[in-house]
C-alpha cells in the first residue's frame, strides 16, 4: 500500500487482495498467462472463483448468485471465438479484455465521510486498511479536507480519495452547514465537465464523490434535524449510506430500536440510500441493505480477543469489542460493500449521474446563451450577438449540431460558477432575508413619513383655522369700530346740532 506520503510496504494489508477480489483474480490469470501457462478464465476450478470475476454486485454476502450471465456459455456466435496459442480470442474474450483493462488502469474511488464532529470518521477511515490514511494528530480547521492514496495489491491499484468533513456541526448557526459538502460534490462534477472540454485530457483530475457515509450519533432520542436536513441534500447528489457511529456505546436492544427509528425517519423524509443504484443492483443486494443503517465500531488499537488473537478493537471493563467481528459491528460488511461487492456499482452509478448532470449543464449553457440576447447579465461582443441571432436555432437546439459549441464558449466556467452561486440555497435565502428586511425597513420609513405628513396637514389645518379666526376677529373688530364711530357721530350730532362731520372725525381720532 502506498499513501500520499509514500509507500508503506510493511503495511500492505493482506485483506486488500480479498477486498478487491475481482481485480486480484484477474491479476492471477494474467500472471499465469505471462508464465506461459494457459488458463481459461471462464472455466474456473471452483464456482466461487468464477463468480468473483463477474460484476461486483453479483457477489452478495459471500454467495454466488446463480442468475448471473454465463460467462463461459454459448453467446450464439461460437464460431467467432477461437483458441490461438492457448489463448482465447474472439467475442468470448471481450469481458476478460475489459477486466484486464480495468485491472491495468486501476480504479478511482472517492469516499466522503460526513457527520457531526467527534463521531469517529477519521478513526473509521484509518481502521479500513492496515495503515493510517489520515493523519489524526493534526486537526484540520477547514470544513473539507481531501486525502489521496494509492492502494496497490496483486497487480492492480485503487486510487482511493477520502473527503473528510471535520468540525461539522460545530458552528453556532448550523442552518447552512450542509451546504459546504453539497457545494463540494456539485463543484467536483462541474469541474469535471469543464475539464472534459480541454484539448489535453490526460491530466484531468477526477475528484467526483462516489459514495458518502453519513455518521449518526448513537442515541436513544432520534436524530438531529441537522442530520436529517444534511442527509436529504446529500442523498440527491451522491450514493448515501447512513451509519450509526460508536455502536459500542449502545446496548443491543437500544441499537435495534435506534435502527428501526432511523429506517422510519428515512422513509418518512424520503431520503434514498444509494440513490443511483439501479433496481437490478438493489434487488440483488436486498439482504445486505436489510441490515442498514450499518452500526460500526472503529478503532486503530489492537486488543486480544477471547481466543487470544490480536485484533482491532476496543477494550472495556465489561469486555472487548472486535471491530471486524460481525456479531459486534457491521464494520466488515461495510468494508466489503465499499471495496468488494459494490465498488464498481458506486463508480458506474456515479458515472450515470454525471452524464445526466453533464447534459443538463450543456442545456443550461445554451439557454443562458439565448438569454444574452434579451438581458445584459452576460457581456457579449457584437459578433457573438450576430451569431446568436442569425445562426442559432434555439427552438430546436439539436438542429444546431456543432454550432452549439460557440454557445458553450460564451457561457464558460466562470459564468456557470456565478450561476451556481446565484442558485446557492444560502445565497437565495440570504437574498430573500435581505429583501424582506429591506421591505420591512422601507415600510417602516414610509409609515413614519405618512404619519409625519398627516401631522403636518393637521398643523396646517390648525394654522389655517387660527388665521381664519384671527381674520374673523379682525373683521368683527372693524365692524365694532365702525359701529362705535357711527354711534359717536350720532351722539355728537344730537349734542351740538350743528357739527361739521370733518371736525367730528377729527375729535374721534384724537380720543
Ligand atoms: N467508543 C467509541 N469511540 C470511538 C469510535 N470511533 C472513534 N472513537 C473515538 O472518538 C474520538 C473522536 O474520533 P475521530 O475519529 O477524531 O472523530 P471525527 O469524526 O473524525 O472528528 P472530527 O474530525 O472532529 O469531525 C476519538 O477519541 C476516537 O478514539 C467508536 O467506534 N467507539
Amino acid at each position: 500500500m502506498k499513501s500520499k506520503e509514500g509507500r508503506l510496504a510493511t503495511d500492505c494489508p493482506v485483506e486488500f487482495s480479498k477486498l478487491v477480489s475481482g481485480f486480484s483474480e484477474e491479476a492471477k490469470v494474467r500472471k499465469q498467462a505471462s508464465q506461459g501457462k494457459h488458463v481459461d478464465p471462464y472455466q474456473p476450478k471452483s464456482p466461487k472463483s468464477r463468480c468473483i470475476r463477474q460484476r461486483s454486485s453479483s457477489f452478495v454476502n459471500g454467495k454466488c448468485k446463480s442468475k448471473e450471465t454465463p460467462l463461459s456459455g454459448n453467446y450464439g456466435v461460437e464460431d467467432m471465438n477461437s483458441n490461438v496459442n492457448g489463448r482465447d480470442i474472439g467475442i468470448r474474450n471481450i469481458p476478460r479484455q475489459r477486466e484486464l483493462l480495468n485491472a491495468k488502469n486501476g480504479i478511482q474511488f472517492t469516499l466522503m465521510v460526513a457527520g457531526q464532529s467527534g463521531l469517529g470518521k477519521t478513526t473509521f477511515i484509518n481502521s479500513l486498511f492496515a495503515t493510517s490514511l489520515i493523519n489524526d494528530n493534526i486537526k484540520e480547521n477547514r470544513p473539507i479536507v481531501r486525502y489521496k492514496n494509492i492502494i496497490e495489491g496483486n497487480g492492480t491499484h485503487l486510487r482511493f480519495g477520502v473527503i473528510d468533513t471535520p468540525n461539522f456541526g460545530n458552528d453556532m448557526d448550523n442552518a447552512f452547514t450542509w451546504r459546504t459538502m453539497v457545494n463540494y460534490i456539485d463543484e467536483e462534477i462541474r469541474s469535471y465537465i469543464f475539464q472534459e472540454e480541454q484539448p489535453d485530457r490526460t491530466k484531468m483530475i477526477d475528484d467526483r464523490v462516489h459514495c458518502c457515509l453519513y455518521f449518526l450519533k448513537p442515541s436513544n432520542n432520534g436524530i438531529d434535524t441537522l442530520d436529517v436536513l444534511t442527509m436529504k441534500e446529500l442523498a440527491r447528489r451522491v450514493n448515501l449510506i447512513p451509519v450509526i457511529a460508536k455502536a459500542d456505546l449502545l446496548t443491543k436492544h437500544e441499537l435495534n430500536n435506534f435502527k428501526m427509528e432511523i429506517r422510519e425517519i428515512i422513509r418518512v423524509q424520503n431520503i434514498s440510500v444509494c440513490c443511483f443504484f439501479d433496481n437490478n443492483v438493489l434487488d440483488a443486494t436486498q439482504n445486505i441493505f436489510q441490515k442498514f443503517p450499518f452500526s460500526i465500531v472503529a478503532s486503530k488499537e489492537y486488543v486480544l480477543n477471547k481466543k487470544g488473537e490480536r485484533v482491532k478493537g476496543r477494550e472495556y471493563k465489561w469486555g472487548t469489542v472486535e471491530i471486524e467481528n460481525e456479531k459486534h459491528s457491521d464494520f466488515k460488511i461495510l468494508q466489503r460493500i465499499l471495496f468488494d461487492w459494490h465498488l464498481i456499482d458506486f463508480v458506474e452509478s456515479t458515472e450515470d449521474y454525471y452524464e445526466k448532470c453533464r447534459s443538463e449543464m450543456l442545456r443550461t449553457r445554451l439557454l443562458k446563451a439565448r438569454d444574452c440576447l434579451t438581458t445584459n447579465t452576460v457581456e457579449i461582443t457584437d459578433e457573438q450577438r450576430k451569431f446568436l441571432q442569425e445562426e442559432m436555432n434555439f427552438e430546436d437546439i439539436e438542429e444546431n449540431k456543432l454550432k452549439n459549441y460557440k454557445c458553450y464558449e460564451i457561457i464558460n466556467k466562470v459564468i456557470m460558477d456565478k450561476v451556481a452561486t446565484e442558485w446557492d440555497p444560502e445565497f437565495i435565502t440570504r437574498q430573500l432575508e435581505t429583501k424582506k428586511r429591506f421591505n420591512e425597513i422601507s415600510n417602516q420609513e414610509i409609515r413614519k413619513i405618512k404619519e409625519w405628513k398627516k401631522n403636518l396637514f393637521m398643523k396646517q389645518e390648525n394654522f389655517n383655522q387660527e388665521i381664519e379666526d384671527l381674520n374673523n376677529n379682525l373683521e368683527n373688530l372693524q365692524l365694532e369700530c365702525q359701529d362705535l364711530e357711527y354711534k359717536l357721530l350720532m351722539d355728537k350730532s344730537s349734542d351740538h346740532h350743528s357739527t361739521d362731520s370733518a371736525t367730528l372725525v377729527n375729535v374721534h381720532i384724537k380720543r
